[in-house]
């Protein structure tokens, strides 16, 4: 092709594109936008697959939700009841969110997963009728619910397989041991709950009614004990019969006894209240009453067995939401608020300690006593008479008609004179069973039923997480109360606790002999609540139980160092170890000195130069998540500064109480003996790679507690961390006549066998109970040392 003809084609184009140029311009255009159009269309009708990998990296959206707990899912008409929320999910794929139509329906309980887990299992329940009953009127109720019950069971296993009642067993409260239903529920058949229903009359006069209750609230405070222990019960509920006549109304009296095992069980069940408490009038009214309640009570059953829980925010359900005074019972409410609030601070819901306001008291003081304050003692100084220099019109500590003495009464104490209290311990009422004695039995030869638990100061300068005395008493760190004769406290003290030993000769299997031997104390244990040494006449309470042959432990909190110094000879004497550093020390005790650490340090300083003169003991308790994990090492540190004769080491029970709950301790911080064991061994260690001789020398896996002791108690290769009582006062009254001095080493007396490590710790005279479904065998060691 030549030059001239593409010169030709060139001009020809260009000719065209002139004379066309606009139509094909628009139509360009038009297919330009064409094609976005549909490219965008086409996008937004296209739904992934699941399997197909989404651009974006997001998954498809799920088309089903096979357990249904994700709120998605087409409307339908009907709801399904196989879903928690009654919500029938289709299988209908829609793109973007599904929505929930469906009402709600009974739901399983949530606020407790072991609750669920139940509730998914369980379809029967089993009713246990208990009764008791003077004149009879009583007993013939509760057989009548018991047929009531029974048919009601009978006509419901006619149509259902998979569950509903089940025939009721009744139980005469004054035949059976409270300890095998009230401290823990007896295991129940596969697949079913219990229901407790109690029929209940009242008498003014002592019966059974009071030993009951009394049992009840000792299992609720008691401190080794969960304070809901029945919580696994399905629900329970109460209805009492009374006279009007006699007791027209409920402030005189009506019912009164049933109102109260109602409120006691809703604590110790969590408030698994199943229908409201029902009353009767015997003269009138009762028939009439009790049908209504059973009517209400088996629909509740019914429901129960079809749920699985009691459901929530109804009334009587249980349900945590409910507005009872329940709570409140537990005295939570410590006097230290009280305090504040009478003083016109603004919120009423902080919680100020006596502490807190002693800076307000002390310039108060200072300039005139305008707020009549008491002055604050200073006891710590060394060297002065903190009795002869106190004021005489001092106020009372614990004043009885302060919220801290019914908190404190309701709680099992005896408040002595102001500022002292005394209460019977577990072990106390169970050695008097013959059913075994606390670790000092063990550990020490202290047998239970003997031995008085009280403190001459109920106020203290911490706050440990673990205390069991629920908030109720007052702290502070000095003493600015009036002071109490020792020897009316003492007399007090042994009046409150025999007067509690004579309440329990009504309760199954005490044993007669040692119940005679109770009316001894032979030891004494200053360690309720409180801190004995805040007593500024301690050293005067100590010797008069001396006096009258008793011996003493005393524990204190290591933050009163000139008082620990002053302390005469008590029997044995305990320090708390809560911690083995400043910053665990500061979280678990929240003491109140700003120089608690130095303070604790000092105490270790007078404990080692005390060990010569009396058995001196660490006591450790161990609370997992804060003072257990990497402490070993700590904790050894400090036993070299101190070299205690002993080394208690205890797992911290939960007690429960809103002021732990408040610490953040829960069930997940209570060791297991297991745990308590390695603990222990893994001190062991490293005392003896310090070169310290100490070994394991005693166990009580019951009370989840171990001995390490000095080999200063170790005679010809024998543990010897007993007592010998008769030596110790033998050479206490030499001393005191004659000025001869004595060591821990002279009052000592072989461990028994059973007692040493490895071999459990329980006395086998004593009779072991277990209870229903728990474990029988014994905790084992896990690791001796070299
Ligand atoms: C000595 C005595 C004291 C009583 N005290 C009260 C009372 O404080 N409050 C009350 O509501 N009823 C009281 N009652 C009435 C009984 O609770 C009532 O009669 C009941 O139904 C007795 O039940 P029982 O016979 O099955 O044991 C008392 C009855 C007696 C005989
Ligand atoms: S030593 Fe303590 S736990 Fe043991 S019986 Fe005495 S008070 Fe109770």
């Amino acid at each position: 092709m030549s030059a001239d003809s593409t010169a030709v084609e060139a001009q020809g184009l260009l000719a065209f594109w002139h004379s066309f140029r606009i139509p094909i311009l628009v139509a360009g255009t038009a297919l330009l936008i064409v094609l976005h159009v549909y490219h965008r269309f086409h996008w937004r009708l296209r739904v992934p697959s699941s399997s197909e990998p989404s651009l974006s990296g997001f998954k498809a959206w799920p088309q089903e939700d096979p357990e249904g707990k994700r709120g998605i899912g087409v409307s339908s008409e009907k709801a399904d009841s196989g879903s928690p929320l009654g919500v029938r999910i289709t299988n209908k794929s829609t793109p973007g969110p599904k929505r929930v139509v469906g009402k709600q329906q009974w739901q399983k309980r949530t606020d407790h997963e072991g609750q669920r887990r139940d509730a998914a299992s369980t379809s029967w329940i089993k009713p246990l009728i208990f009764f008791t009953s003077l004149t009879g009127s009583t007993e013939k109720f509760a057989r009548g619910l018991g047929e009531e019950l029974r048919s009601a069971a009978q006509e419901q296993s006619k149509g259902s397989e998979r569950g509903g009642i089940l025939p009721p067993e009744i139980h005469d409260l004054s035949y059976i041991d409270f300890d095998e239903y009230f401290i823990a529920t007896p295991p129940p058949p596969p697949n079913t709950r219990h229901v407790y229903c109690f029929l209940i009359p009242t008498y003014n006069i002592d019966t059974i009614i009071n030993t009951f209750l009394h049992h009840l609230n000792e299992t609720h405070h008691d401190f080794r004990i969960d304070t809901a222990p029945l919580s696994s019960l399905a629900g329970y509920s109460v209805f009492g019969f009374g006279d009007r006549e006699g007791w027209p109304t409920e402030e005189e009296g009506f019912c009164s006894q049933a109102r109260e095992l109602d409120r006691w069980m809703a604590k110790l069940t969590g408030r698994k209240r199943a229908y409201p408490l029902g009353v009767g009038d015997v003269k009138s009214d009762a028939q009439a009453a009790l049908k209504e309640w059973s009517g209400g009570l088996l629909d509740i059953l019914d429901e129960i067995a079809v749920t699985g829980g009691l459901g929530e925010g109804v009334v009587g359900s249980g349900d945590p939401l409910e507005t009872d005074d329940e709570a409140d019972d537990d005295g939570d409410s410590a006097d230290s608020k009280t305090n504040i609030r009478s003083r016109g601070k603004k919120d009423s819901q902080t919680v100020i300690d006596l502490e807190d306001i002693q800076a307000t008291l002390d310039n108060e003081s200072l300039s005139g006593r305008k707020g009549l304050a008491p002055l604050p003692v200073d006891f710590t100084t060394p060297g002065k008479s903190p009795v002869q220099s106190m004021p005489s019109d001092l106020k009372e500590m614990v004043p009885k008609t302060s919220p801290t003495y019914s908190a404190l009464t309701k709680q099992g104490y005896t408040i002595v004179g102001s500022h002292s209290g005394v209460k019977i311990c577990r072990w106390t009422k169970s050695a008097l069973r013959g059913r075994g004695s606390c670790y000092k039995y063990s550990f020490y030869g202290i047998r239970s039923h003997l031995c008085m638990e009280t403190t001459p100061s109920l106020s203290c300068s911490n706050k440990c997480v673990f205390c069991w005395r629920h908030g109720t008493n007052p702290v502070g760190t000095t003493w600015r109360w009036k002071v109490d004769p020792p020897e009316m406290i003492f007399q007090g003290a042994k009046e409150g606790h025999y007067k509690k030993i004579k309440m329990l000769r009504g309760v199954p299997g005490v044993r007669a002999e040692r119940f005679a031997e109770a009316m001894r104390i032979r030891h004494c244990a200053l360690s309720l609540v409180g801190e004995p040494i805040f007593y500024p006449r301690i050293n005067e309470f100590v010797s008069l139980l001396h006096g009258e042959g008793i011996s003493s432990f005393l524990v204190c909190n290591a933050q009163h160092p000139e008082q620990l110094a002053a302390l005469d000879r008590v029997t044995q004497l305990y320090v708390s170890i809560d911690a083995s550093n400043r910053e665990s020390l500061r979280r678990i005790d929240r003491p109140l000195h700003r120089d608690f650490w130095e303070r604790f340090q000092r105490c270790l300083d007078i404990m080692r130069e005390k060990r010569l003169i009396q058995r001196t003991v660490f006591r450790l308790t161990l609370v997992k998540g804060f003072n257990v994990e990497d402490e070993a090492v700590g904790y050894a540190d400090l036993v070299e500064k101190a070299l205690p004769g002993f080394v208690e080491v205890k797992g911290v029970t939960y007690c429960g109480t809103s002021s732990s709950a408040g610490a953040g301790l829960t069930m997940q911080n209570v060791p297991f003996y297991e745990e308590v064991a390695a603990f222990v061994v893994a001190l062991g260690h490293e005392l003896q790679r310090r070169g310290l001789k100490y070994g394991i020398a005693a166990e009580h896996a019951h009370s989840c507690c171990i001995l390490i002791a000095s080999e200063r108690f170790l005679v010809n290769g024998r543990w010897h961390t007993r007592i010998d009582y008769d030596r110790f006062f033998e050479l206490l009254e030499k001393e005191k006549t004659d000025g001869i001095p004595f060591r821990p080493e002279d009052y000592t007396k072989e461990t028994e066998p059973w007692a040493l490590w490895g071999n459990g710790g329980f006395d086998p005279s004593d009779q072991r109970v277990y209870k229903k479904g728990r474990n029988k065998a014994p905790a084992m060691k896990t690791d001796t040392l070299a």
